[in-house]
């Protein structure tokens, strides 16, 4: 008999669940950006207030991933509530605007409060530079968000919520890690305690950059 899409495969574990936060300055375009990948949908959409949830499933090979999807409010007057999301996140996209130095800068600040509210290496953080589609607007160049990711060792892609650009790419790219930490912390230990690398541990090597 058929089996119905997206129907878990025989023998396959629920999804693991993760918690994603969307962090970032206002009006750089993380509403947009989940609405992009949720429902494949680009529209006008007014400030966010507080803190908007989505989920989706992603299906990567063999395993899949719940994602629970929250987008906060970039603008000043929310900061201090932003953080009461922060907590228990696993992974973030840490979004700046390609048009805006401004937002860039703020990325990094974003940064500097999630690493308060959390140990080194715990969350899996994205920087995304989006707009990608107003490239004679660009402020930030291709090179800065990737030197500054790669300093940082974030993961890195620059991305158009409106032209659709390296989205879905990006979301999968952060479930892809989250899944590959999640799967290491279920191995059993290695034989004669040799070396693995702890779940909260960053891989070793140069940051993969996605961008293009
Ligand atoms: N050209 C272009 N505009 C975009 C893109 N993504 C978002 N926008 C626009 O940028 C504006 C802000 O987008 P939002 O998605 O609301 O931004 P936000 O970061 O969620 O803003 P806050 O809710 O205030 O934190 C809207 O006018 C969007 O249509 C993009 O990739 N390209």
């Amino acid at each position: 008999m058929a089996q119905a899409a997206g129907a878990p495969q025989p023998g396959a574990g629920p999804p693991h669940v993760f918690k994603l936060v969307l962090l970032g300055s206002g009006s750089v375009g993380k509403s947009s950006l989940a609405m992009r990948y949720v429902k494949d949908d680009f529209r006008s959409i007014l400030p966010t207030v507080g803190c908007a949830f989505f989920t989706k499933v992603v299906e990567l090979g063999a395993a899949s991933a719940k994602l629970e999807i929250w987008d906060t409010a970039g603008q000043e007057k929310y900061h201090s509530v932003c953080h009461l999301y922060f907590r228990g996140a696993n992974a973030a996209l840490l979004v700046y605007d390609i048009t805006s130095k401004e937002s860039f800068r703020k990325a990094q600040q974003w940064l500097a409060d999630l690493e308060k509210e959390s140990s080194p290496g715990e969350v899996v953080v994205m920087l995304v530079g989006n707009k990608t589609d107003l490239g004679e607007e660009r402020e930030v160049a291709l090179e800065e968000g990737k030197e500054f990711a790669q300093s940082q060792r974030l993961l890195f892609m620059e991305t158009s919520a409106r032209a659709n650009h390296r989205v879905t790419e990006a979301f999968s790219a952060v479930a892809r890690e989250l899944l590959r930490r999640a799967e290491e912390k279920e191995q059993p230990p290695t034989p004669r305690g040799g070396a693995r690398l702890a779940l909260n541990q960053a891989p070793a090597g140069p940051a993969r950059c996605c961008a293009r």
